[in-house]
C-alpha cells in the first residue's frame, strides 16, 4: 500500500472577516494525482499558497512525508520536495528557457540546511552536471528546440510548459499545479495531457487545481471538491462526476457544462 506523503488536516485560512478555507482535510498517496476542484473564488489558490507556505495558515497543519511544513517559508518547503507552479507564466522573459531551467535547479544547490540535512541536495554540480541536468528537463518536458529561445518569445502554451520543467529542476517529489491548462488551446492541452502522463508514469506525485473537467478527469486518481473554503466531496472521478451536490453547486454550472 502506498504511503501518504501530503496530508492536511485542519486547514484553515482568513482574510480579514472572509473564511477562505474552513478546516480544509484531505491527503496524497505518493505516486497518486488528485484534483483540486471547485468554483471561482472556492479557495484552491489559497490551499495551494498555504500549503506550499507562501502563505501562513490561521490554523490547521501541513504534513510533508511526515514532517510539519506548516507555515513554510516556501524555500524550506521547496527544499523538502514540495514545488509549485503559478496560475500566470512566472518565467523570466528575457532570459533563455535553458537560464530559466537553471534558477530552478539553483534553488537546490544553492539549497538550505534543511537540504542538506535530508540528504537530497547537493551544494555544488560539476557545469557539465548542470548542462546535462537541463538537457535532460528539456527532454522530459519537450523542449528541447527552445533551448537558447528568450523564455518570453515562447508560445503561451510552451511559456506554460516551461514553469512546469523550473519546477521539475527542483527535483520535487510532488508538484503542486495551479490551473496549467487555463489559456492553452486544443492542441496545447493535449500536449500538457501528455507531460502529466509521463511524469505521473515517472512516479511523480501531483495535486492539480484545474478548471478544465475533461483534463482533471482523466488524469486524476481521486478529486477534492472545494466550495467556499469547505471540501464539500472527495472521491473518484466517477463518483464526483455523479456527485448531486457538486453538480449544483459547480460542474452543472453553465461555464463548466462544456468540460
Ligand atoms: N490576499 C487576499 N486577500 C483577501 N482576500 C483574498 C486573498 N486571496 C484570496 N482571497 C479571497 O479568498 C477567496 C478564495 O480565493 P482563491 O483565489 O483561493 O479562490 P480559487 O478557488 O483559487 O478561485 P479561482 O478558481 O478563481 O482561481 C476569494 O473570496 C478571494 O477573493
Amino acid at each position: 500500500m502506498s504511503q501518504d506523503l501530503l496530508v492536511i488536516h485542519g486547514l484553515t485560512r482568513r482574510f480579514g472577516g472572509l473564511m477562505a478555507l474552513h478546516d480544509l482535510g484531505f491527503s496524497v498517496q505518493e505516486g497518486e494525482i488528485v484534483g483540486l476542484i471547485g468554483p471561482n473564488g472556492a479557495g484552491k489558490t489559497t490551499a495551494f499558497n498555504v500549503i506550499t507556505g507562501t502563505l501562513p495558515p490561521s490554523g490547521g497543519k501541513v504534513h510533508f512525508d511526515g514532517r510539519d511544513i506548516s507555515g513554510g517559508p516556501p524555500s524550506r518547503v521547496v527544499a523538502h520536495g514540495l514545488a509549485r507552479t503559478f496560475q500566470s507564466t512566472s518565467t523570466y522573459p528575457n532570459e533563455s528557457v535553458a537560464e530559466n531551467i537553471y534558477r530552478g535547479l539553483l534553488s537546490r544547490i544553492s539549497g538550505s540546511a534543511v537540504g542538506l540535512l535530508t540528504g537530497r541536495r547537493h551544494r555544488t554540480l560539476s557545469p557539465q552536471a548542470i548542462s546535462a541536468e537541463i538537457d535532460e528537463i528539456l527532454r522530459v518536458t519537450d523542449l528541447q528546440a527552445w533551448r537558447e529561445a528568450a523564455a518570453g518569445s515562447l508560445p503561451y502554451g510552451l511559456q506554460k510548459k516551461l514553469g512546469i520543467a523550473v519546477a521539475l529542476a527542483t527535483q520535487p517529489r510532488m508538484l503542486l499545479l495551479d490551473e496549467p491548462a487555463a489559456g492553452l488551446n486544443h492542441e496545447e492541452c493535449k500536449d500538457l495531457t501528455q507531460l502529466l502522463r509521463r511524469l505521473r508514469d515517472d512516479g511523480l506525485t501531483l495535486l492539480l487545481v484545474e478548471h478544465h473537467m475533461a483534463l482533471v478527469m482523466e488524469l486524476c486518481h481521486r478529486i477534492v471538491v472545494l466550495v467556499q473554503g469547505e471540501k464539500i466531496a472527495e472521491g473518484t472521478p466517477e463518483y464526483i462526476r455523479e456527485h448531486p451536490a457538486v453538480i449544483e453547486a459547480y460542474l452543472g454550472a453553465p461555464d463548466y457544462a462544456h468540460a
